[in-house]
Parts: C-alpha cells; structure tokens; sequence
C-alpha cells in the first residue's frame, strides 16, 4: 500500500503493529499497523462501526488487545508498551492524554476548578503526601503556583478567560469541548488522543477548534492523534490521515493523497471497489477537479 507521507525524516512517538481486538464472534480491529509521527496532528477515519474507537480504547488501556503491540516512545527516548499497561498508568507514566465522545468535565465545578483539579496528581506528589508537606514544603508552594500559571495559560489558549469563575456545565457546547482539551493539556501530555472533538460544534466552534489544536501543534511538544467525521477538520488541520474500513487499514498518507484515494472514496460512498472509477467519473461530471 503506498504511504504518501514523507517517512523517512518522520520520528514515530506511536507504533501500532499488527493490532488486533474480538468481541466473541466480531474481529473489531484485525491486523492493524500504523504510525504517528512526533509533532503531527494525525487523524484516524473512517465510516461507522470501522473501529476508531476501539483502537482508540485499546491505546489508552480501556481494552487489552486480543493481540498486537503499541508502543509510545516519549521525547527523552524511553518507551512503553501500552497494550499491557492499564489506562491509568498510561495516563500517569506514558503521559497520554484523551477525551471522549460524550463530554466528561466536572459541570458543577467553575472553568479553572476544572483545570486544576486535572493537575491534583501532580499536586499530591509535591506535597509528599503528608499535612506537613501540604502546609511548609517549597516545593509544594511552587508546583501550586506552577499549576495556575499553566491554568491561565491554557484558559487563555482556549479562549475561556472570561469565563474562569462559571460552572463547565454553564458553557456552551463548543466551549466545553476546549474546555476539555484545555484540561488535558494542563496535565502535560506528550501524547494527546481526541475522539470527535468537533461532533455537534457549529462552524464557528469549529474554527475556535480548530485554531486551538493548531496552537498545540506550534507551541508545544504534543502530538494529537484523532478521530473526526468532520473531513474539513480533517483536511485542514491534519498533517497525517490513517483510514480504516472494518477493522483493517484501507490508506495512509498526507490529506490530500488520502483524499483521492479511489479506496477511501469508496468506503465512505458505501460502493464497491470495481464500481469506484465510475463513481470517480460521475463525481468528475458533477464538480470538476475534486478527484484525480
Ligand atoms: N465493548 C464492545 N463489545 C462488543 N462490540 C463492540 C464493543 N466496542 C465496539 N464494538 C463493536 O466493534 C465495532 C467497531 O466499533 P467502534 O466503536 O470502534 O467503531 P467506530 O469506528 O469508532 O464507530 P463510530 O464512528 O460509529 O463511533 C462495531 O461493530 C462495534 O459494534
């Protein structure tokens, strides 16, 4: 299969090989490989029911896979195998990040509440979990100071200064969905996984986005793998697009070789492979240039 994308200057921060996942009698995920690149917005599509989620659970310790390794290798080169760690350790250890499709934030708790209590784990560690830590240690005064300043940072990243002091719960839907991101980020991941950060969101939350993951991409080290049905997301701010068709992968490469792939055009128009070139044709009478 040929991979557009350039990968012999790529360093991969994701290696998936050869995943697979059975619920009984269903292969959810068979024999899938893909990387994801340091530094990237890489993005995983496909139709409904195709797997993302899975692999997406399998890669944040929400499943154990049936078989197959995922291994993340952090900046400082020290790697984990994520398929036998639980979803916690890879959270705390591996340091990835997720959200989910449904949204989980505290709603009873302000915008800044929630961006704190995200860092708590960090916290409880300065304090050496004792009252005496909590009231004297330095290190302790510093890491809380340290955690509001990144609070305010990431408020501000996601354009929610003004509303710090409101319940989440109070904010509209695409607010809430930075909200999340901005929580994730306030734990430092170096690997951050979205499912649907753009379902529901009308275009301008859709821009608000997508202006938010850009900036992670620019100002800092964390690569984003994600899920999205919205193909304008995908295509504008992907640099890298892995596509999956039950279970198994049917392209991989930049946007815009994923985009004229005759596979991925046929998958998402539910024809068959030998009807593709007619489809193709058809689509070349209706609006011209949008294929090959
Ligand atoms: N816990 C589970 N038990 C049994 N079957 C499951 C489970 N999770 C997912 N599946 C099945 O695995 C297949 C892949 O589902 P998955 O949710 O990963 O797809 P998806 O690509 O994320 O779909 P969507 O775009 O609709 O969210 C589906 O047939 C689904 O019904």
């Amino acid at each position: 299969m040929a991979l557009e994308t350039d990968t012999m200057t790529k360093d991969p921060i994701l290696k998936v090989e050869h995943l697979s996942m059975r619920f009984g009698g269903l292969m959810a995920i068979n024999d899938l490989s893909f990387e994801a690149y340091r530094g990237d917005i890489t993005a995983l599509i496909g139709p409904n029911g195709a797997g993302k989620t899975t692999v997406f659970n399998c890669i944040t310790g929400f499943y154990k896979p049936t078989m197959g390794m995922i291994t993340l290798r952090q900046k400082a080169g020290k790697e984990y195998l994520l398929e036998r760690m639980s979803d916690y350790e890879v959270n705390r250890d591996a340091k990835v990040a997720r959200t989910f499709q449904n949204i989980r934030l505290f709603s009873g708790l302000t915008v800044l509440e929630n961006l704190l209590v995200a860092q708590h784990n960090k916290l409880m560690l300065a304090s050496g979990y004792t009252i005496l830590g909590l009231l004297g240690f330095p290190t302790y005064k510093a890491a809380v100071g340290e955690s509001i300043e990144r609070a305010k940072y990431w408020l501000d990243k996601a354009n929610l200064t003004d509303r710090a002091d409101d319940p989440a719960g109070d904010l509209p839907y695409g607010a809430q969905r930075r909200l999340e991101i901005a929580r994730a980020m306030c734990t430092g991941p170096e690997f951050l996984c979205l499912d649907e950060p753009a379902a529901g969101l009308n275009p301008r939350e859709s821009l608000a986005l997508n202006e938010l993951l850009r900036s992670i991409r620019k100002d800092t080290d964390t690569s984003i793998l994600l899920i999205e049905h919205d193909m304008s997301v995908v295509m504008e701010i992907s640099d890298h697009v892995v596509v999956l068709e039950y279970g198994q992968k049917i392209s991989d490469g930049n946007p815009d070789y994923v985009k004229h792939d005759p596979k991925v055009i046929a998958a998402y128009l539910g024809v068959e492979d030998d009807e593709v070139e007619e489809v193709i044709e058809q689509i070349e009478e209706i609006a011209p240039g949008e294929t090959h």
